[in-house]
């Protein structure tokens, strides 16, 4: 496998990673470098204190966080109670492994989707003959359990305990966040708790290197994420950027936040009231981008649908179709990554 992370660093765009002027990243209009009418994704404080004791901070938070995510399907938390030293930990660690010699990371170098654990790169949820300016893991990394752990690699040393602290805390963020919503969109506090958010637990640990030309080519597919809820570490380099309003808006990267955003099933579950918006990274050509995507998924045989609270037969009719996480998951990977091609066939159609 021709991983990015260890080809010396490149003087010019290979031809195979350059997008058709349709699809690249118009920087001078509305990427990294370019205005963007000063339109900025919500950041919102989470005030630790609001999780535990003050009923009305709680509340506002709760009512702040729905906010953001109708208006934005984006944004960022800070003042979340993950430990600093313990995000970083973990990047640290994922970079060790990325830089490490290739032989070392040969065992780890697949294609094949089913593993618990692997490396690849560019992507392969795409048809095209592109490829994206980036490597990729891809790991299961929660409920943590002996057996989850020794399929993680065991160089650098600190990646497998790393990867559990950071893995436990972040799912407890993502708990937490889970509260939030639901109390702030005026469901039971438990409601997304159980088979919704139960699956086993996805990481996507994305390294970009620089890359010679940006705007020659793309770190990450236009694409909606498929499970419940993303929390993402994209540290203090700028490239991702969300769909808002036709237009593409740089996630302006927050010392220490995470960003957070939807995917499909929030958008099904809530009848679209929160939706999941299409995001995509662009590559610079002067440092290495890491960002860390933590992503909570229903279990496989879990019932999706719009809430009944969510859905108002006179107002606010069902959009979405019931069906089994499973059977989503597979239209998922026939379907193009394309948003309106992967909810067709659950969306109902009113005639
Ligand atoms: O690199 C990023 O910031 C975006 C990552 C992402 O969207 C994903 O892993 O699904
Ligand atoms: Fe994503």
């Amino acid at each position: 496998m021709e991983l990015l992370c260890n080809a010396p660093p490149h003087a010019s765009v290979p031809e195979r990673y350059i997008f058709p002027p349709e699809k690249r990243a118009a920087m001078e209009l509305d990427g990294v470098d370019g205005p963007d009418d000063g339109v900025t994704l919500p950041v919102v404080d989470l005030h630790r204190a609001a999780l535990s004791g003050d009923e009305g901070l709680r509340q506002r938070v709760a009512a702040e966080i729905v906010r953001a995510g109708k208006e934005f399907g984006f944004f960022q938390v800070v003042n979340h109670g993950v430990d600093k030293d313990l995000v970083r930990g973990f990047r640290d660690a994922a970079a060790e492994f990325f830089t490490m010699p290739a032989e070392k990371k040969l065992p780890y170098c697949s294609n094949d989707q089913s593993k618990p654990f692997r490396l690849a790169t560019s992507t392969t949820y795409d048809r095209g003959e592109t490829r994206y300016w980036l490597d990729y893991l891809k790991l299961q990394c929660h409920p943590v359990s002996d057996e989850l752990v020794q399929l993680w690699p065991n160089e650098p040393t600190s990646f497998r305990p790393r990867l559990t602290e950071f893995s436990e805390a972040v799912h407890e963020l993502a708990q937490t966040l889970m509260r939030l919503i639901a109390e702030g969109l005026g469901l039971s506090a438990g409601f997304f708790a159980g088979d919704f958010s139960g699956g086993e637990t996805q990481m996507n640990v994305n390294y970009y290197p620089p890359c010679p030309d940006p705007r020659l080519t793309l770190g990450l597919l236009p694409h909606c994420d498929r499970h419940l809820l993303t929390v993402l570490s994209q540290g203090d380099v700028a490239g991702l950027q969300a769909r808002h309003n036709g237009r593409w808006l740089l996630v302006r990267p927050v010392p220490g936040a995470f960003v957070i955003n939807f995917g499909h099933q929030m958008e099904i579950i809530t009848n679209g009231a929160l939706a999941s918006v299409e995001h995509r990274a662009v590559t610079n050509s002067a440092v290495t981008r890491m960002s860390v995507a933590t992503l909570i998924m229903p279990k496989m045989e879990c019932r999706i649908g719009p809430a009944p609270e969510m859905v108002d037969e006179a107002t606010n009719r069902a959009k979405f179709r019931e069906f089994v996480f499973s059977e989503f998951m597979e239209a998922y990977y026939t379907a193009s990554a394309s948003r309106e091609d992967v909810l067709e066939s659950f969306m109902i159609h009113e005639n």
